[in-house]
């Protein structure tokens, strides 16, 4: 059928389908672009304009059919589209999160021992280095002990690798209760090997770390009858304490507490050998030798 081009119903009708069409690709555009926050609707303020538009220029019956209109494309097109948009945001929010939580997850997998879950010797290494920087920024001292189970090869062949496995998590078990500050970090350098490291701590206070290890891992009693040292499991350790100077060799500090942890085990194991030297190192002198002193536990 034929609208009448001069009745006023028939532009009323045009132009509330053009203000309509036009409110909708707006709302949509914005909701694209992310001109506006997603939480607030435009849906309340169109609506009012919609009306005072109609209700202006074309009286109350057609303010209305406007406002029907418009409630009908609220309903069944724009809200609908908000819905599927809101829905489809958290969707993704969720999977962002899980995706962050993953990582995180992998970070730490990367980053530890499977077997301890201490950290691994990838990580020791890599928070040495950025230890050592903190520390030469800082000029405060770092420190180190090296650490190894006495006799370990004899526990293997006595009881098994099993046995064996577990008397290495009891050690790292021991080694985290003692080195209780945040800063501190608990390694597996390789094998039957362990490291701490410690910012901000002299000398001193890593061998007063190493007499608490030798006293915890006593109190402990990891049972070892076939110990040449004592009935139950016992470690050596080497400490080494240095003040940091920026691209200097930070290996001298790991030589200096494996030096200690040799003269520990000359003798006779179940002790601590303290490498006496807090001193400022430097590219040039981190080749020279460092000298034992040897402490019984
Ligand atoms: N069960 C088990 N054994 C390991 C692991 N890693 C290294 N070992 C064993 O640790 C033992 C280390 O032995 P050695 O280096 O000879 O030293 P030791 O017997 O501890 O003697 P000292 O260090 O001189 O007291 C070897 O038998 C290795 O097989 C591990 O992950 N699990």
């Amino acid at each position: 059928m034929r609208t009448n081009p001069k009745s006023p119903f028939s532009h009323l009708h045009h132009l509330a389908g053009l203000v309509l069409v036009i409110a909708l690709l707006l709302e949509s555009a914005l909701y694209f672009s992310n001109l506006v926050p997603r939480q607030e609707s435009l849906i309340p303020a169109l609506g009012a304009l919609l009306n005072s538009l109609a209700s202006a220029t074309l009286g109350a019956g057609t303010t209305f059919a406007a406002f029907a209109s418009g409630a009908l494309v609220v309903a069944f097109i724009l809200l609908p589209i908000q819905h599927f948009y809101r829905a489809r945001e958290t969707l993704l929010l969720r999977e962002r999160e899980r995706l962050a939580a993953d990582n995180a997850k992998l970070a730490r997998q990367a980053a530890s021992d499977g077997l301890l879950g201490i950290a691994n010797r990838r990580e020791f290494d890599r928070v040495l280095k950025l230890e050592w920087r903190r520390a030469a920024r800082e000029r405060q001292p770092l420190s180190l002990l090296m650490i190894d189970i006495d006799c370990f090869k004899r526990f293997n062949d006595s009881y098994g690798h099993q046995e064996g496995d577990a008397c290495l998590r009891g050690v790292a078990e021991v080694l985290q209760a003692a080195a209780a500050r945040p800063g501190d970090l608990v390694a597996r350098y390789g094998g039957e090997e362990m490291a701490v490291l410690m910012p901000h701590t002299d000398l001193e206070g890593a061998s007063r770390l190493a007499e608490r290890i030798h006293t915890l891992l006593a109190e402990r009693r990891l049972s070892f009858p076939d110990s040449p040292v004592a009935n139950h499991v016992t470690v050596s350790i080497g400490v080494a304490a240095m003040l940091p100077v920026r691209n200097a060799n930070r290996a001298a500090l790991i030589r200096q507490a494996d030096e200690g942890l040799y003269i520990a085990k000359e003798n006779g194991r179940n002790r601590t050998a303290i490498v006496p030297h807090l001193r400022l190192i430097s590219t040039s002198d981190s080749e020279s030798r460092a000298t034992g002193h040897v402490q019984g536990a």
